[in-house]
């Protein structure tokens, strides 16, 4: 489903599996959750590597040249952003010696995509050293860009300066319910009104090939104000396997857009968002990683202002090892809920 995201009304924000459930280290479980459990592993087996069988399986066109397709449309019928930051560093990657692997990249939205033509990757290969390599890669729809991105690659490097962050502490993936779960969970409620219901349906309906665990769902759906700070596990739906790490940095590229953005909106519950859209989206990548497993997603926005929001990510392994650091600054042109859909 569609991640209940900034821009979503307030018939899904509502989304809050019990109330007791906002704190971040002691989920509450009972019988319901475990069926539903269950319920949601099987329809998961749909969208088995959805991800790289075709969002991040390019088309070869011309040298240096792809195309890509789309598999999910949010509902503001412009193309997820995560979509063409990955197929970006997919078309980047390309061209890249095999033994150099992304380490970071760099990306402005400069217009909308349009979900009813595909998008053209034209790639220029800026530069090749002898430890890192560097792409500039345009996304063009309509004969514009709708992206522009560099990413610089590098060959493995060892170095006896290592620090890191600690991990957060977290309940397991196992204790927490996904998106869906709580999404069905919600609709389980005899007194929900009809409109609400429809609404949840249509979030069902829509295959995202990635799976979200909110940590605090209460807070990820901004069902009340917190702190702008969130925590999720995710993964990419579907079988990857070891030994590709350039299409694992390319998941998590898709993966990194999807969740980001909503953490600026965290401590306004009563304003929701008309227009919400990823600006820029920078990302550093620290080790291997598989993004076929579950990660921890750690998002924090550090400012807030002038109609944008400022949002910082960084990816954990289950194992505790950073993985990957992520920014990302986006326009938040907001307006106040009515009354009427608080209640
Ligand atoms: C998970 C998050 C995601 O994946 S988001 C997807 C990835 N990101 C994107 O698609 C963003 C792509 N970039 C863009 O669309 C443009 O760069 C944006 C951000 C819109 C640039 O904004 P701007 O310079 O305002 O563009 P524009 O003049 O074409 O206007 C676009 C619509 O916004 C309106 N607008 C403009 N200024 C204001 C304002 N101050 N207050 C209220 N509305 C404003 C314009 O009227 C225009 O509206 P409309 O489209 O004609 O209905």
């Amino acid at each position: 489903m569609a991640g209940g995201e900034v821009g979503d009304s307030r018939s899904t924000s509502g989304l809050t599996p019990n109330s007791g459930h906002v704190g971040v280290t002691e989920p509450q479980k009972s019988p319901e959750d475990e069926n539903l459990k269950t319920l949601a592993s099987q329809d998961t087996q749909d969208l088995k590597s959805v991800l790289v069988a075709s969002v991040l399986n390019l088309e070869k066109l011309d040298v240096d040249l792809y195309r890509g397709t789309h598999h999910w449309v949010p509902r503001t019928q412009r193309l997820f952003g995560g979509q063409i930051i990955g197929q970006a560093l997919v078309a980047a990657a390309k061209s890249v010696s095999d033994n150099f692997y992304a380490h970071s990249l760099h990306c402005y939205f400069v217009r909308a995509g349009d979900p009813k033509v595909p998008v053209l990757y034209q790639v220029d290969r800026t530069r090749d050293g002898r430890s890192f390599t560097v792409r500039s890669v345009k996304a063009v729809q309509h004969g514009q860009p709708i992206l522009i991105c560099q990413a610089s690659f590098q060959k493995l490097q060892p170095s006896p300066l290592e620090h890191q962050f600690t991990v957060p502490s977290v309940p397991p993936p196992e204790d927490l319910l996904t998106v869906e779960e709580l999404i069905r969970l919600h609709l389980s409620k005899p007194d929900l009104a009809e409109d609400a219901k429809k609404g949840l349906n249509k979030l069902l309906a829509n295959e995202v090939p990635i799976e979200i665990k909110p940590v605090s769902p209460a807070h990820f759906y901004r069902f009340m104000p917190s702190e702008p700070r969130r925590l999720f596990w995710g993964r990419a739906r579907g079988y990857i396997g070891e030994g590709n790490m350039k299409l694992h940095c390319c998941v998590a590229a898709y993966v990194s857009d999807f969740a980001l953005l909503g953490t600026a909106m965290q401590p306004y519950p009563n304003y929701r968002a008309q227009f919400a859209a990823s600006l820029d989206h920078a990302m550093w990548f620290h080790s291997t990683f598989r993004s076929d497993e579950w990660m921890l997603y750690e998002c924090e926005s550090s400012w807030a202002g002038s109609s944008r929001g400022l949002v910082q990510g960084r990816i954990w392994r289950r194992d505790g090892v950073l993985a990957a650091s992520c920014s990302q600054e986006g326009l938040l042109r907001v307006k106040p809920v009515p009354e009427s859909s608080k209640l």
